[in-house]
């Protein structure tokens, strides 16, 4: 198992996870028995090159795609194992996301699509953390506005608290950062880390940003479908150095990916 040693518990866990796409000449091996641990209270970074399985690894562990073989445990729970429903409950209790896609309520203000998942999952917000979270992702002015009255950084902002606002166990991300300011990119980066520095959360976060990736605790480093690296205490210097090497890695095709 690959990963940080994780000493306040395990957040989740890849095991063996495999997935194929397509068949014959179309087959496309995009996670390649990957295993990996989170560790609960810390920021854990998943580099590599495009098409490396970065995403389908972060959807996998999400229980959002089926993997073909393998397991995923969150809280030690195997969720690919669950019925759909309890899969469903597992999400919305345990999980938060942050994805390109933000899927924000059209019909909804920024403040009722920030606070839908404690809404649906019924659970009470902290109003102290609720305005903490608000204020980090500078959404103040724009809470009563309508998605499609906000820009796309401001939309990105809306997805971003609305993922932490729950206080979930996992929290993924995928490229969380990607249409944002520099400033308010940093500051969405740093309180993931205070999230997961608090020991409450773990995050899990796709990035090709290594300014990014230096916010994590680690950096898992995927090429072909298979973990090749961990970089324990990330420097930007350092993220550099092994996507080079892994550039070279995938240009070379030594993936041996079928
Ligand atoms: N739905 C799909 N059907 C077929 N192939 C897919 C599908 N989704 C992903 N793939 C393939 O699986 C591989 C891994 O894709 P994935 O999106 O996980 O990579 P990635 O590292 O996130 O890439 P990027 O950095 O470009 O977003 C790629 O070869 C991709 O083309």
């Amino acid at each position: 198992m690959t990963g940080l040693p994780a000493p306040g518990g395990v957040a989740a866990a890849a095991c063996e996870l495999t997935k194929v796409y397509g068949e014959a000449a179309t087959r496309v091996v995009a996670l390649d028995a990957v295993s990996v641990t989170i560790p609960a209270g810390r920021f854990t970074v998943v580099m590599g090159p495009s098409g490396s399985g970065k995403s389908t690894l972060l959807h996998c562990m999400a229980a959002l795609e089926r993997p073909t073989s393998g397991r995923v445990l969150i809280d030690g729970t195997d969720v690919w194992a669950l019925g759909e429903r309890e899969r469903t409950r597992l999400r919305r209790d345990r999980l938060g996301f942050v994805f390109q896609a933000f899927n924000l309520v059209p019909t909804l203000s920024a403040r009722e699509n920030i606070l839908l998942p404690a809404l649906l999952a019924r659970r009470r917000v902290d109003p102290g953390w609720l305005d903490r979270v608000v204020d980090t992702v500078r959404l103040g002015d724009r809470l009563e506005h309508r998605p499609s009255e906000l820009s796309g950084g401001e939309q990105q902002r809306v997805a971003v608290a609305r993922a932490l606002v729950t206080r979930p166990a996992v929290i993924f991300a995928d490229e969380p950062t990607g249409n944002l300011d520099s400033r308010t990119g940093a500051g969405v980066l740093a309180l993931l880390r205070d999230v997961a520095g608090q020991g409450e959360a773990a995050v899990v976060m796709v990035t090709h940003d290594p300014g990014a990736a230096s916010y994590g605790d680690q950096v898992v480093f995927l090429a072909d479908g298979r973990i090749r690296d961990v970089l324990p205490e990330p420097t930007v210097a350092g993220v550099v150095e092994r996507l080079r090497r892994l550039e070279l890695v995938a240009a070379r095709g030594e993936g041996g990916r079928s």
